[in-house]
């Protein structure tokens, strides 16, 4: 998979969804995605295929000009090379292990391979470190699978209490009774541990993700391997049949699905993954429900809303701020930067998720949603503004309101960070091209020596992505763009990190 942020005005790769859903040529992953790199005015580029899961190409090297002939003889490798990196057991069979290590005295699970081990197998993993687990745990796969943290694919960041609780009692106080998990394990953990404990009303769940080590846990019918990048269930048509049996409201009983994708993910593809379960749903509901669409809520950093928005115009951002276990940052009730940017993304009516009352939020009645205490309605916008928590201020020259750090540029005529560099309307840069000072040209700048200076978060001399590209360019694999922020691009200032740049759109 390519990353979607590196895209820029001028420069960049994007996804191509092929109108009659053509698929493209598998990898470990299922059907690869068709990327095009994007040139300058527009220009299609050329078009090749890659891995839809994994950015980084040591998890997934998948890559093959779109126009490629690729003989029999290195297709049969390739699906030969793909069976070997199957998971080590069948669900079927990784059913009955789990069955007789619940049963057995001794329940061992090797932490190395991630695995639960069978009274006789201990012997054969005598070298690696291997830990006694009790029923409790068994229930706990999340707590006991080491998080796959790579960011570049799984992203394994697991909700706090706090957030599952909310998602969970907020859903069952709309009725539901069935929560399709996809890629999120906790979620279905929680469940399935409220209806053990008979507290709750009973709700079923089922289970879709790309981590194959959830399947020792979990009945063919509470599990799924599922990549949701490309709508692709490893299992085929006895998954399809599974997911059908689900999404079937039987005795009323409805239905909700709650997404968690991976946040370095393509919105585009997830979209109509998403689409295309909405539509399997609807092809099982009664024709009088026919008009609804399948409840939803997909947790994502609110900086992806107008992408969102874009592919799924049906949902709505919350205010909620979800918040995660083992993610070193997003934490909720912290700010600016500290603060978590992952949102909920719903088609529920707004008016009826009622967050937290003692986590400050409220009910704006001009906007029939709940906000967060910092979002004050606007009485110009007619809106509670703020994104990312903060309070927000309207600038009565854009006639907009902003967030608290930026300041309404005379030169840009627009809002935009204090130390931000200027350009004309052109785009071009105002000033200096080299220090970004609006007081001189690039000729007469006192930096004599040439080199850039940093101008706001770049390294000056600094460009490990330039780097990359030329490696890429030595191993003719897929054209990966040099990634420029689309300031610093236009400004011709030092080029900014991946790092800087997500840093940027927090501020
Ligand atoms: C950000 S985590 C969400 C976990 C969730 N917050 C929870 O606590 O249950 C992303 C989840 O999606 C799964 N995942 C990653 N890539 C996937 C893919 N391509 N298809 C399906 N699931 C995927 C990961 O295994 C992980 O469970
Ligand atoms: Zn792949
Ligand atoms: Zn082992
Ligand atoms: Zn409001
Ligand atoms: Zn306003
Ligand atoms: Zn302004
Ligand atoms: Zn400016």
């Amino acid at each position: 998979m390519v990353d979607e942020d590196k895209n820029d005005e001028s420069f960049g790769i994007e996804v191509i969804l092929p109108d009659d859903g053509k698929k493209g040529p598998p990898c470990p992953h299922g059907p690869t995605l068709l990327f095009e790199k994007v040139c300058a005015g527009n220009k299609a580029g050329r078009r090749f295929y890659a891995c839809s899961a994994c950015r980084d190409r040591k998890e997934c090297n998948f890559f093959q000009w779109e126009d490629d002939k690729v003989s029999e003889a290195r297709r049969l490798a390739r699906e030969a090379e793909y069976r070997s990196k199957a998971p080590p057991f069948s669900q079927q069979q990784y059913r009955v292990r789990f069955r007789k290590v619940a049963s057995q005295d001794d329940k061992l699970f090797c932490k190395d391979c991630q695995l639960l081990l069978l009274s006789d197998e201990h012997l054969a993993h005598g070298a690696h470190k291997v830990i006694r687990v009790n029923v409790s745990q068994l229930r706990r796969p999340t707590a006991l699978l080491r998080p796959l943290e790579s960011k570049k694919s799984n992203a394994q960041y697991l909700f706090t209490d706090r957030s599952s609780h909310f998602l969970l009692d907020a859903l069952a106080a709309l009725g539901y009774r069935k929560v399709l998990c996809v890629g999120t394990p906790r979620l279905q953990e929680l469940i399935k541990m409220r209806n053990l404990e008979g507290n709750h009303e009973t709700m079923e769940s089922l289970l879709l993700d790309i981590d194959f080590r959830y399947a020792q846990f979990y009945s063919k019918d509470e599990f799924c391997l599922y990549n949701m990048f490309n709508h692709h269930f490893f299992d085929g048509e006895a998954s399809n049949q599974v997911l059908g049996a689900f999404l079937k409201e039987a005795d009323g009983q409805k239905v909700v699905m709650v997404a968690d994708p991976p946040f370095g993910g393509l919105v585009k593809p997830l979209a109509s993954s998403f689409t295309q379960i909405a539509q399997t749903w609807k092809k099982l509901q009664s024709p009088d429900s026919a008009s609804t669409d399948l409840p939803m809520i997909w947790t994502f950093p609110y900086f992806f809303e107008p992408r969102i928005l874009e592919s799924l115009p049906s949902l709505v951002m919350l205010d909620y701020q979800v918040d995660y276990d083992n993610h070193p940052m997003y934490k909720q009730g912290k700010v600016g930067r500290k603060q978590t940017p992952v949102r909920l993304f719903t088609n529920l009516p707004p008016k009826d998720m009622v967050l937290p009352k003692e986590e400050g939020y409220r009910l704006c009645s001009k906007c029939e949603r709940y906000v967060c205490s910092q979002n004050k309605h606007c009485a110009k916008c007619n809106v509670c503004p703020s994104k990312d928590g903060r309070e927000w201020k309207h600038c009565a020259t854009c006639d907009k309101c902003m967030k608290p750090s930026w300041k309404h540029c005379q030169t840009c005529g627009r809002c935009a960070l204090p130390d931000h560099p200027c350009t004309t309307e052109t785009g071009a840069p105002a000033g200096c091209f080299n220090c970004g000072s609006l007081d001189h040209k690039r000729r007469a700048c006192p930096q004599k020596d040439g080199r850039r200076v940093k101008m706001s978060g770049g390294k000056p001399g600094k460009n490990k992505n330039k780097k990359k590209n030329n490696n890429n360019k030595k191993k003719n694999l897929a054209p990966q763009p040099r990634f420029k922020h689309k300031a610093s691009h236009r400004s011709g200032a030092a080029r900014r990190t991946r790092k800087d740049a997500a840093a940027a759109q927090m501020k």
